[in-house]
C-alpha cells in the first residue's frame, strides 16, 4: 500500500471559493455542535472574481500531523468545528488511484494519512465580510476533492455546515437556500441552489466597507446569546422568517426587485433588531450604517419604488444590491458624494472589484469625487453634509459561481515538493 510504502509524494488540490451574503438571515441555533439553525435563510453569492478564499490542500506519507495555514500563518486546527468538517470528510473517503505517479490511496489509508491545508483569503478575515462562510465552504470542498469523497453538493453543505453555519450557502453560485431541517441528526440541514447566476445578472452589488477591523461580538457567541435572552427572536423565527422566505423566493424567481428589496431591508433591520433585543444588546451597525440606510432609503422614496436593497450582517459595512448597472453607477455617485475618500487617498484603492462602475460613474480620480453634485433627494432635505473618510473603501461586485477546481499548478499555495506553503 502506498501509503505505508515511505514515498514522498505529496497529491494535492487547490479550490477557490465565494463568500456569500444573506438577504434572509440566519440567526440562531438550535443545535450548537451540529450547527442547526432555528430558520431557514437565503443568501446572493458573490462573485469570486473580487472576494473568495483559495485554499489548496495535500495528503503525503510524509506529513505527521494534520496543519492549516491561513493567511499566511500557521493557525490551530484543534478547534470542534475543524475537527467535525476533518472527520465527517474522512468517513466518506473513497479509494484513490494515479496510476502515473504510482499513487494509490485506499479508503481505510484515508483514516490515517495526515492533511496540510493552506488558504488565503483576498478579504479581510473576521471583519463582517463572511471569511467564515467562504473559508470553510472552501476547506470542506477541496479536501471532498482530495479525498475523491462522492456525495453531492447538498451532503457537502451539511458537512461545511458544521464548519460555520452560513458556508454551507457557499457551495453553490447564484441565489440559495438553507433549508434548516428537522431532523435531530441534521441531515436534512442542507443548502440548495435557487437559481444560478446568470438568471439574474442585471444585479449590481457595492460594499461599502466601513471597518475592516475584527468585530467585539462574533456571530457564533451573538447569536447564543439572543437565543438564550430575546423574546423577539422567536416570534421572528415561528411568525415573520417562514412567510419572507415563501416571497423572497418567489421574488427571485420572477425576478421582482421591489419585492426582494423590500424583504432583504425588512430583514436586514429585523435582524439588527433582535440584536438589540439582546441581553447584553449587540450593535453591529454605526452611525455610518445608519447613514448608509438613509441614504438608499431616501433614493428609494424619492424614486416611488425600491432602486437599491441594503443588508448588513454582523459589522457595520453595508451591502448595497442595485436592480441594474445603471442604477449601480447612480449609487456610487451618491455613496461617494457623502463619502469622499481622505485627501491623500489613491482612487485605485478606494473603489475596488469591478472598476467599469467607477468609470460610468464618471469618475476618473479625486477632483471627480470632489465636484460630484448632491443628488436631488438630499438636497431636499437639506443634507448636503459629506462624511470624509468615514467609509474605508468600497467594492464593486455582482452575484456570481459556485466553487471550483483550479486546475493550474502554479495557483496552488503548496509546494509540490515539501508540501508545505509556497
Ligand atoms: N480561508 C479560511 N480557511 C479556513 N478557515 C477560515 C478561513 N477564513 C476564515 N476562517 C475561519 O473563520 C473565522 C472568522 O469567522 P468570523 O465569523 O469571526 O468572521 P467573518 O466570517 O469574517 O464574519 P461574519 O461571519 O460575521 O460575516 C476565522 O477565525 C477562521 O477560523
Ligand atoms: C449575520 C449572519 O452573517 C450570521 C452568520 O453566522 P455564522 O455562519 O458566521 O455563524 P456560525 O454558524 O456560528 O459560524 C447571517 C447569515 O449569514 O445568514
Amino acid at each position: 500500500m502506498a501509503a505505508e510504502s515511505g514515498e514522498k509524494w505529496v497529491l494535492s488540490v487547490t479550490a477557490q471559493t465565494p463568500t456569500n451574503i444573506a438577504v434572509i438571515k440566519y440567526w440562531g441555533k438550535r443545535d450548537e455542535e451540529l450547527i442547526l439553525p432555528i430558520n431557514d435563510s437565503i443568501s446572493v453569492t458573490l462573485d469570486p472574481g473580487h472576494l473568495c478564499t483559495t485554499t489548496s490542500v495535500a495528503v503525503s506519507p510524509s506529513f505527521t500531523h494534520d496543519r492549516i495555514w491561513l493567511n499566511g500563518k500557521e493557525v490551530s486546527l484543534s478547534g470542534g468545528r475543524f475537527q467535525n468538517c476533518l472527520r465527517e470528510l474522512r468517513s466518506r473517503a473513497t479509494d484513490f488511484e494515479d496510476e502515473k505517479r504510482g499513487i494509490k490511496i485506499t479508503k481505510k489509508d484515508w483514516e490515517k494519512l495526515r492533511v496540510h491545508i493552506v488558504s488565503y483569503n483576498n478579504f479581510p478575515t473576521a471583519a463582517g465580510l463572511a471569511s467564515s462562510a467562504a473559508g470553510l465552504a472552501c476547506l470542506v470542498f477541496s479536501l471532498a476533492k482530495l479525498m475523491n469523497v462522492k456525495e453531492d453538493y447538498s451532503k457537502l453543505s451539511a458537512i461545511a455546515r458544521q464548519g460555520s453555519g452560513s458556508a454551507c450557502r457557499s457551495l453553490y453560485g447564484g441565489f440559495v437556500k438553507w433549508i434548516m431541517g428537522k431532523e435531530d441528526n441534521g441531515s436534512d440541514s442542507i443548502a440548495v441552489q435557487l437559481a444560478d447566476e446568470k438568471h439574474w445578472d442585471d444585479l449590481v452589488i457595492i460594499i461599502a466597507v466601513v471597518s475592516s477591523k475584527q468585530k467585539e461580538t462574533s456571530s457564533t457567541s451573538g447569536m447564543r446569546d439572543t437565543v438564550e435572552t430575546s423574546a423577539l427572536i422567536k416570534h421572528r423565527a415561528k411568525e415573520v422568517v417562514p412567510k419572507r422566505i415563501k416571497e423572497m423566493e418567489e421574488a427571485i424567481a420572477k425576478r421582482d426587485f421591489p419585492s426582494f428589496a423590500r424583504l432583504a431591508c425588512a430583514d436586514s433591520n429585523q435582524f439588527h433588531a433582535v440584536c438589540l433585543d439582546t441581553l447584553p444588546p449587540i450593535f453591529y451597525m454605526n452611525d455610518t450604517s445608519h447613514r448608509i440606510i438613509s441614504c438608499v432609503e431616501k433614493w428609494n422614496r424619492h424614486e416611488g419604488s425600491p432602486q437599491v436593497a441594503y443588508t448588513f450582517d454582523a459589522g457595520p459595512n453595508a451591502v448595497l444590491i442595485s436592480k441594474d448597472r445603471k442604477t449601480a453607477t447612480l449609487l456610487l455617485q451618491r455613496l461617494l458624494f457623502q463619502f469622499p475618500p481622505q485627501s491623500d487617498a489613491d482612487l485605485n484603492s478606494y473603489v475596488i472589484g469591478d472598476k467599469t462602475v467607477l468609470k460610468d460613474a464618471g469618475i476618473e480620480d479625486l477632483k471627480d469625487i470632489e465636484a460630484l453634485a448632491p443628488s436631488p433627494e438630499i438636497k431636499e432635505n437639506a443634507l448636503t453634509q459629506r462624511y470624509r473618510g468615514d467609509v474605508s473603501y468600497f467594492i464593486c461586485t455582482r452575484p456570481g459561481r459556485g466553487p471550483v477546481v483550479l486546475a493550474d499548478e502554479s495557483q496552488s499555495l503548496i509546494n509540490p515538493e515539501t508540501g508545505l506553503p509556497k
